[in-house]
């Protein structure tokens, strides 16, 4: 009807037959058109998440206090795998499953700073301190992140993150209890410390401790007001803004005895990372910003999941025994005993005598293993991240490599909060992201994982673990983490655990002196 009426209209105007093609035409391309608008269309109301159902002032203390309980009710309240809510004036969208969890990392339009800034607080900013570090700043201290990552700069930290962590280790005497998420932290904090900023730093154990409050004063009081209003001189957001204040004078004065040795030609013979900045040729903001930033990333993520790792062997002493073999193992192969001298005295590692092994005498011996060796002959420690399920590797087929392992342990934990907290899941592809994944991984991954093996190595060769109960007593099912806490994940306090550990012998038993 519409293609005769065209035609009639047209035929006025044209010669018929040009007339009826375009009248055929036209009907045609409407119907092309339309199809075109109905698949094509953005219904911008159905591609919007649905809202949660609560006054935008009912999500802030829960979203802040007990965050990981809060967004699991979001999705049984909502029904919805992907559903959004207000936080003030901020949106959030909270996603979960394979294709959004990989359309979250694969995004080029988030901004990881922003959002750490939005809703965890990070480092307050601070004109002339903490502000102006643009982009190019920021790729800055990427590619200076990678460069002390490099081969050469990694077998030299070896040697010293294991001295740091045994001087810490020394300090535990031979058997006693501790807080895992206070004193294994510790030694993670020093060897970050020793990683990323300077000697004259790290070497201070004074200022090493101080640096590690001020941080931890940062983390402490990112309460909401602070976070969400951070021009409000709430006490929080004061002692934030002190703390970073702190914090930066200590590293700004280190950075500028540095220029000021290298601008009086001073022989630069440190040959740590904040040296490699300063002989680049970078502007103080940079390497200030290098320093403190980085051990915000790397400080707590390692922390947490350095004392994680040591809990959970603590709790498996089938693995722990094996861990403690493959680094055994690791010595014979790269650091095999040297015949002692008639005038020195016989070495801990040498002796057949069960002495126990002082920890800087197993640091010196484990330094002369190479880091091509920590990087791949280390299949039980390389299957040890806090998803605690080693063998899962091995039953794959994949990165363990291992040949024994398999099965569930006695009394292991079988799921270790894998699903809960989204780190391993049967979902497939993506799910694992531990260490992030596309667009957002970790720049520090290679440290990290460095650092982890080195201090699991030397505490497991050291001491024997177990996890007790606050009465002391051999916990028989380790703690659930508690996925609440986003810094640490510790235990809730009524389900608090602790290490007791006992100084093995140089053979690698248990020291009979003890407990
Ligand atoms: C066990 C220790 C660590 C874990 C598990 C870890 C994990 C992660 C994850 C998951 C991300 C992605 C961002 C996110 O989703 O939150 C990330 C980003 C990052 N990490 Fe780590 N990290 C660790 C240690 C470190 C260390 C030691 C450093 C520095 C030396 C570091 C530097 C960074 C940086 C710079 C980013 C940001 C990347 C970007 O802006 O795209 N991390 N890390």
């Amino acid at each position: 009807m519409i293609s005769s009426a065209v035609l009639v209209f047209l035929s006025a105007y044209m010669p018929e037959s040009m007339a009826a093609k375009i009248a055929l035409a036209v009907p045609l391309a409407v119907l092309l058109y339309t199809l075109k608008f109905i698949f094509t269309r953005r219904d911008d109301d159905e591609m919007q998440p649905v809202t949660l159902p609560l006054c935008p002032l009912r999500t802030i203390s829960p979203f802040f206090r007990r965050r990981f309980d809060f967004l699991r009710e979001g999705f049984q309240l909502t029904g919805e795998s992907v559903y959004q809510f207000k936080i003030l004036r901020q949106t959030v969208v909270v996603v979960s499953g394979a294709q959004a969890r990989r359309e979250f990392f694969q995004s080029r339009e988030l901004d990881l700073a922003s959002g750490f800034q939005a809703l965890s607080g990070a480092i307050p900013t601070i004109p002339g301190i903490t502000t102006n570090l643009d982009q190019r700043a920021i790729a800055t201290i990427h590619r200076r992140l990678a460069a002390a990552q490099s081969s050469d700069r990694l077998s030299q930290l070896i040697p010293q993150i294991l001295d740091d962590a045994a001087r810490i280790l020394d300090g535990w005497g031979p058997s006693g209890t501790l807080d895992p998420f206070e004193r294994i932290a510790e030694i993670t904090f020093q060897t970050n410390v020793r990683a990323l900023a300077c000697t004259e730093l790290a070497s201070a154990p004074e200022t090493v401790a101080r640096l590690r409050a001020l941080y931890a004063t940062l983390d402490a009081a990112a309460t909401p007001a602070s976070v969400l209003l951070p021009w409000l001189p709430t006490p929080s957001a004061v002692r934030r803004l002190r703390a970073t204040r702190a914090i930066y004078h200590i590293v700004r004065g280190a950075v500028d005895a540095r220029l000021a040795a290298r601008a009086h030609g001073e022989d630069a013979r440190a040959g740590d990372t904040m040296q490699m900045l300063v002989d680049a040729g970078d502007v103080p903001l940079v390497i200030v910003g290098f320093v403190m930033g980085l051990i915000i990333a790397g400080a707590r993520s390692t922390g947490t999941t350095a004392s994680w790792l040591i809990t959970f062997l603590a709790g498996h002493p089938h693995w722990q025994e094996k861990a403690a073999q493959e680094v055994a193992q690791l010595l014979r192969a790269h650091a095999p005993p040297s015949l002692p001298s008639p005038s020195s005295p016989p070495s801990p590692l040498a002796t057949t005598a069960p002495a126990p092994a002082p920890a800087p005498a197993l640091a010196a011996a484990l330094a002369r293993v190479p880091l091509g060796a920590w990087e791949r002959e280390t299949p039980v420690l390389d299957a040890l991240p806090w998803a605690f399920d080693p063998a899962r590797f091995v039953r794959g087929g994949g990165a363990g490599g291992g040949k024994e392992g398999g099965g569930k342990e006695e009394g292991g934990q079988e799921d270790g909060g894998a699903d809960e907290g989204g780190k391993e899941g049967g979902d497939g592809a993506g799910a694992y992201v531990g260490w992030g994944a596309g667009e957002t991984v970790c720049l520090g991954q290679r440290l990290a994982r460095l650092q982890l093996k080195l201090v699991a190595a030397l505490v497991v060769r050291a001491f024997e673990l177990r996890a007790v109960g606050r009465d002391g007593r051999v916990l028989d099912a380790l703690p659930r983490p508690n996925w609440n806490d986003s810094l640490t994940c510790k235990p809730a306090e009524e389900e608090r655990c602790f290490l007791r550990y006992t100084r093995r012998t140089a053979d690698g038993d248990a020291s009979s002196d003890s407990d």
